[in-house]
């Protein structure tokens, strides 16, 4: 099967030729075959936000190629990668960041309206995600009506409102209490499971990780199985 992502030979470096110069990525090769959840667990400061933020094209590397579908992106315009972002890809972070005066239904439609999707088709499958992560009952209330679980199942239906390709997740039940982080996050894999998804998933929790089909360490700028 073809591959979803592949990240080849990413160097990333801060502040270069400064006293506080830091290489956080020295050569770091990925690839995210169709429908592999892949966790990423990493000491803090080991850069996973970096590689997160580059595979997700909101950064880009000093040199290495990132390859979303077979497409080259890393030199891509802005606007190519934007659009790829928007179609291709889905966000999740640690906190949920949704628009705090829109109902968790509008939360999932505004993306969709955005990438052209009529209101009539937006709301069907917002109802059919919220449906998913047992929600129904919550869809007109807004995030501050809603518990910090309840919070983070919505976004991640808004990660998957346009029916991405990969899933990209930075933490995302990191800020949840432990019995409701194992909770949202089996809904979370149920819903990436069910859609044949591809993931990439930085956790801390080893425990979540083994539940991923892959676990990739980040350390010292490079990536090691296991
Ligand atoms: N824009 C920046 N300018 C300079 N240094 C940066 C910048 N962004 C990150 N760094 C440094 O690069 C290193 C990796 O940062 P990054 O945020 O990727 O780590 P992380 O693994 O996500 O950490 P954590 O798990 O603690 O969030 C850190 O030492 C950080 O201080």
């Amino acid at each position: 099967m073809s591959d979803v992502l592949v990240l080849e030979k990413l160097e990333k470096c801060y502040n270069r030729g400064k006293p506080n110069e830091i290489t956080v990525l020295k050569g770091v090769n990925l690839t995210i075959p169709k429908g592999q959840v892949t966790a990423l667990v990493a000491p803090s400061g080991a850069g996973k936000s970096t590689l997160l933020h580059i595979a997700g094209l909101l950064d880009t590397p000093d040199s290495g190629r990132v390859v979303l579908e077979g497409e080259d992106l890393s030199r891509a315009r802005d606007a190519k990668r934007t659009a790829a972002r928007r179609e291709k890809l889905g966000f999740v972070y640690q906190f949920h960041h949704l628009l705090p005066e829109f109902s968790a239904t509008e939360n999932i439609v505004l993306p969709q309206l955005a990438n052209g999707v009529s209101r009539g088709d937006a709301q069907a499958r917002a109802a059919d995600l919220l449906g998913r992560v047992g929600l129904t009952s919550r869809a007109d209330h807004r995030p501050s009506a809603l518990s910090g679980g309840e919070q983070q199942r919505v976004a991640f239906c808004r990660a998957l409102a346009n029916g991405p390709s990969l899933l990209l997740a930075d933490e995302p039940t990191g800020n949840l209490d432990p019995a409701t982080s194992d909770t949202v996050f089996d809904v979370l894999m149920d819903l990436v499971r069910e859609t044949g998804l591809s993931a990439l998933i930085a956790t801390h929790n080893m425990a979540l990780a083994a539940e991923m089909d892959r676990v990739l360490r980040l350390d010292g700028g490079a990536l090691t199985e296991g």
